[in-house]
């Protein structure tokens, strides 16, 4: 069954360790309300690695994802303890500007929600508010190079000012990654980007995580193990609100230490 994944595994060179680690969670807990989500949770992120987390569902992995660029801030309910930093200082601290946090630590979800606007504006509209362009032909040329490394300039050049929301599934996702991109983001957050995408789409998309990865930090939730070993180089597999284990992509599909990854990864349970 392991060797399932051998033909699947991206074949780019093997994760490093010695990279840098651009963001660590130390001992992250998450409670909503009287329910605990997390229970002291670690995570090494390695500089410009993909990380996936999976896991069956309920287990944790969106929740941790989301203290990374403290989305969890918007929901009421939700108490975060631990810590978290990027590049070594502490995410959480009071002094950070959680707006400044989310541009650096941008994020893609599970349904593509492209503003109701022209697709220029949908990539145009973060780095305004941020004040990363000086004149109109500096915001033209960000809105083009984000299109271009999301690998969807080509598509769209030749309607830029209509609305994004007319754009196929598999265009609005990649108009999101351009949008996130606009910003200069030094890590991007992907919830489940694929699973609203026809296989066609999610190729494209995973073909682009591939290469963007030269310029960012990546952490993806996926659900497709198949998606996980195609894309990552490194993944951690949670269990009930835990990491069961972590580790290079490889390792994990071909030859797990923890029983609860094998069985994940051969579908016996999840
Ligand atoms: N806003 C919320 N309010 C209350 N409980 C929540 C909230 N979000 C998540 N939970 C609970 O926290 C636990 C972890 O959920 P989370 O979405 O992080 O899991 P997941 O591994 O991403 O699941 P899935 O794969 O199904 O998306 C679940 O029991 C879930 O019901």
């Amino acid at each position: 069954m392991m060797e399932n994944f051998q033909a699947t595994l991206n074949k780019g060179p093997a994760v490093n360790t010695n990279r840098p680690v651009k963001m660590k969670g130390e001992n992250v807990s998450v409670h909503y309300g009287a329910k605990q989500a997390l229970f002291g949770v670690s995570l090494d992120v390695m500089e410009n690695q993909v990380t996936a987390l999976i896991g069956p569902s309920g287990c944790g992995k969106s929740t941790f994802l989301r203290c990374l660029n403290r989305m969890n801030d918007t929901v009421s309910s939700a108490k975060v303890t631990g810590n978290i930093t990027l590049d070594g200082d502490d995410i959480y601290d009071p002094s950070i500007d959680v707006v400044e946090l989310r541009a650096r630590v941008g994020m893609v979800f599970q349904k593509p929600n492209p503003f109701p606007k022209s697709i220029f504006e949908n990539v145009s509209y973060g780095p305004r508010i941020h004040g990363l362009a000086k004149s109109k032909s500096d915001l033209e040329e960000i809105v083009i190079t984000s299109l271009r490394r999301a690998g969807l300039y080509e598509e769209v050049k030749d309607r830029l000012d209509e609305a994004g929301t007319g754009l196929s599934g598999g265009q609005q996702q990649r108009l999101c990654i351009a949008r996130a991109i606009a910003v200069s983001p030094e890590v991007i957050l992907m919830d489940e980007p694929c699973s609203a995408l026809d296989p066609i789409a999610t190729a494209k998309v995973e073909e682009l995580i591939d290469e963007l990865k030269q310029n960012y930090t990546i952490v993806i939730v996926t659900h497709s193990m198949q998606q996980a070993a195609r894309v990552s180089q490194v993944t951690a597999m949670f269990h009930l609100g835990n990491i069961a284990e972590v580790g290079p992509t490889e390792k994990m599909f071909q030859n797990p230490d923890d029983k609860r990854t094998q069985d994940y990864i051969t579908g016996r349970f999840g």
